[in-house]
């Protein structure tokens, strides 16, 4: 508790700050058309990680600009905005890059039961050099101070939210026609002394970014058979983790087949 004095000052500071703020005006077109909302749906549906189709065709900047303006509208934890960007098109950088994902990739492969490792060195997991542009998306956990808005009782918050610009990041690529993949077979701190980046902060994503010759329609892993996509019916839980559909709960899950392209 902050002694009166001080109390006060802050209130009058925060008071100072609401009223010279302008006031906040509302959105004059709250509705999306059901051709917009089925953009956006499409984007969702059809975005992939792309890891093998990148084309050398260079991203026009006003492209990446867009993508990368919809990264930073994210949303974040506090409106911490605790993300930075490095735009990577050195072919030096990349080269340091793709070493550190080899020697990580070499090592994982090692990590899986033997019946699967043979299938796991046949996956393609990475575009660092044919990529046009690899972008490295960051979190850097002191932004804005120790005690942030919605961060107080999970440090983890930070984190979420650059993942959150990442996703913004990969769906209006998707929009625009490029393909992004995430590469994150690496250790951290192999991809810190690649690019130069401080101790202090997090790389949370490293993407390759390009125009595709194609997208495929199913993940690459499931086309692989690595795994399935779950039911989502099966991750449904109501009220409680062990809650079972109730009358309303089955309505729901009557709906989900009708709401997925890819079973409806
Ligand atoms: C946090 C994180 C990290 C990675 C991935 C994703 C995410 C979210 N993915 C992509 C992942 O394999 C892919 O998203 C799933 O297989 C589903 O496919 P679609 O993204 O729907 O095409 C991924 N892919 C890859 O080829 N190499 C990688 O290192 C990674 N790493």
């Amino acid at each position: 508790m902050q002694p009166p004095g001080r109390r006060l000052a802050t209130a009058r500071r925060q008071g100072e700050y609401f009223m010279s703020s302008p006031a906040q005006s509302i959105q004059t077109n709250p509705q999306f058309s059901a051709e917009e909302r089925a953009a956006v749906y499409r984007a969702i549906h059809t975005r992939r990680d792309v890891r093998g189709q990148f084309l050398p065709d260079p991203v026009p900047d006003e492209v990446l600009a867009r993508v990368l303006t919809a990264a930073h509208h994210a949303p974040s934890v506090g409106f911490m905005q605790p993300w930075d960007f490095i735009v990577v098109r050195a072919p030096e950088v990349k080269q340091k890059v793709n070493q550190a994902f080899r020697l990580a990739h070499a090592e994982a492969e090692l990590m899986f039961e033997e019946g699967k490792r043979a299938t796991y060195r046949k996956l393609k997991l990475e575009g660092i050099l044919e990529a046009p542009i690899n972008l490295c998306v960051t979190c850097d956990r002191r932004r804005n101070g120790p005690v942030v808005v919605g961060r107080t009782h999970i440090a983890a918050m930070d984190l979420y939210s650059s993942v959150c610009a990442v996703q913004n990041l990969w769906l209006a690529a998707r929009a625009e026609g490029l393909g992004v993949g995430w590469v994150s077979i690496f250790h951290q701190q192999a991809l810190r002394d690649a690019l130069g980046i401080p101790r202090e902060i997090i790389p949370v994503a490293y993407l390759c970014i390009g125009y595709v010759s194609h997208f495929y329609d199913r993940p690459e892993l499931e086309a692989a058979g690595w795994l399935p996509r779950l039911a989502l019916g099966e991750l449904l839980h109501f009220d409680r983790w062990q809650g079972e559909a109730d009358a309303a709960g089955t309505a729901l899950l009557a709906r989900l087949d009708d709401a997925d392209p890819a079973r409806g």
